[in-house]
């Protein structure tokens, strides 16, 4: 605690459909990093559009609860996780703020101290990225893999091999980076979802809104601040609810969208030739396939130190603890 000093600390969960996790989350940081030690100075949820209980629950748990589309409402309101964590540096107060993703299943209070840990010992520290073993757990509560909304074939209920999760890192943002970014080949789990960064670099580069903001972040920021800017800390074993392999086709998608955007910003793809952003899925049906369509081009928000500088940050009414 000596470490912490004055610096404020934020929690954030973006959560989109979590009222089975988000809840005991929320309960944890709560008792062991702002009751019993006062660690943690504000955590929010971010309700990212949820169509289940998210919220209630999440605020019952002790979170100040905020509505994507409550924050900043004179901007057109855009979708996708990335936008949630954005607008979050609009209603939070924290010198350094704190990512979690609310789905996480053996979430523990070390998710935080691991990643807040080296920003307060090491001021040179810009952004910390976690890493661990991602188990693939079959079978959970959206079916798991393949399991999904999307209606393909689920499996049993148990844990694989210690790294067979994190499909779309394995498959996709890792040989990206590797063969794009090769200084970033260091980064053991490129899209964790657990990190921490000081404000005033957050606030410094731009957010892409959907599932490409991992990857843009990480690539902002090493440009920013340099590779010696950013540390990464071993959390040990993460386990989360996961997602059909369609649907982690779309993100990989965004994520191919968001690498192709930032290799053109630095001059090594033309846009002469744009990629397309379409991506076609298909779905069995009784009489053969039928394609699915999907856009797969995210847009992205700007700095927000830049929408702030117009708009002093509006505050939905009463809602975060100044
Ligand atoms: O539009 C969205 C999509 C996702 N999320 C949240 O972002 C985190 C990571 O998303 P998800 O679990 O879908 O990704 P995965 O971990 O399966 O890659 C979770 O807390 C989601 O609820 C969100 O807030 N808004
Ligand atoms: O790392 C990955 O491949 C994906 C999917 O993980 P699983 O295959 O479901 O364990 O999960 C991450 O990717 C998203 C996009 O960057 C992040 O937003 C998630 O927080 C992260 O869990």
């Amino acid at each position: 605690m000596a470490a912490k000093g004055g610096t404020r600390i934020s929690v954030v969960l973006p959560a989109q459909n979590e009222e089975e996790t988000v809840g005991e989350i929320v309960r944890t940081i709560r008792r062991a990093l702002m009751e019993r030690v006062p660690l943690v100075d504000e955590l929010v949820v971010i309700d990212s559009r949820s169509s289940d209980d998210t919220a209630l629950v999440a605020t019952a748990a002790g979170a100040t609860v905020v509505a994507q589309d409550d924050v900043l409402p004179a901007l057109p309101p855009l979708s996708g996780k990335g936008e949630a964590l954005w607008k979050s540096l609009a209603v939070t107060t924290g010198d350094v703020v704190v990512f979690v993703d609310a789905d996480l299943r053996n979430f523990s209070p070390h998710f935080v101290t691991g990643l807040v840990g080296p920003l307060l010992a090491d001021p040179s520290l810009a952004y910390v990225k976690a890493c661990y073993d991602r188990p693939l757990i079959e079978g959970g509560p959206d079916g798991g893999p393949d399991g999904g909304p999307d209606g393909d074939s689920g499996t049993g209920g148990c844990a694989s091999a210690p790294t067979d999760g994190g499909r779309v890192t394995e498959l996709v943002a890792r040989p990206l980076l590797n063969m794009c970014w090769p200084e970033l080949a260091g980064f053991m789990q490129p899209l964790a979802g657990e990190y921490a960064g000081r404000r005033s670099v957050l606030e410094s580069v731009p957010f892409v809104c959907g599932y490409g903001v991992e990857l843009g972040l990480l690539v902002d920021l090493v440009e920013k601040v340099g590779l010696d800017g950013i540390a990464q800390v071993d959390l040990g074993i993460r386990e989360h609810s996961h997602q059909s392999t369609a649907a982690l086709g779309r993100m990989a998608a965004q994520i191919i969208d968001t690498a192709w955007s930032r290799l053109h910003r630095r001059g090594l793809v033309s846009m002469d030739e744009p990629p397309s952003t379409e991506l076609v899925q298909f779905s069995r049906t009784a009489g053969g396939y039928r394609p699915l369509r999907y856009d797969a081009q995210v847009p992205e928000r700007p700095p927000m130190v830049e929408v702030l500088r117009a708009d002093p940050r509006p505050v939905p009414s009463g809602e975060v603890d100044r």
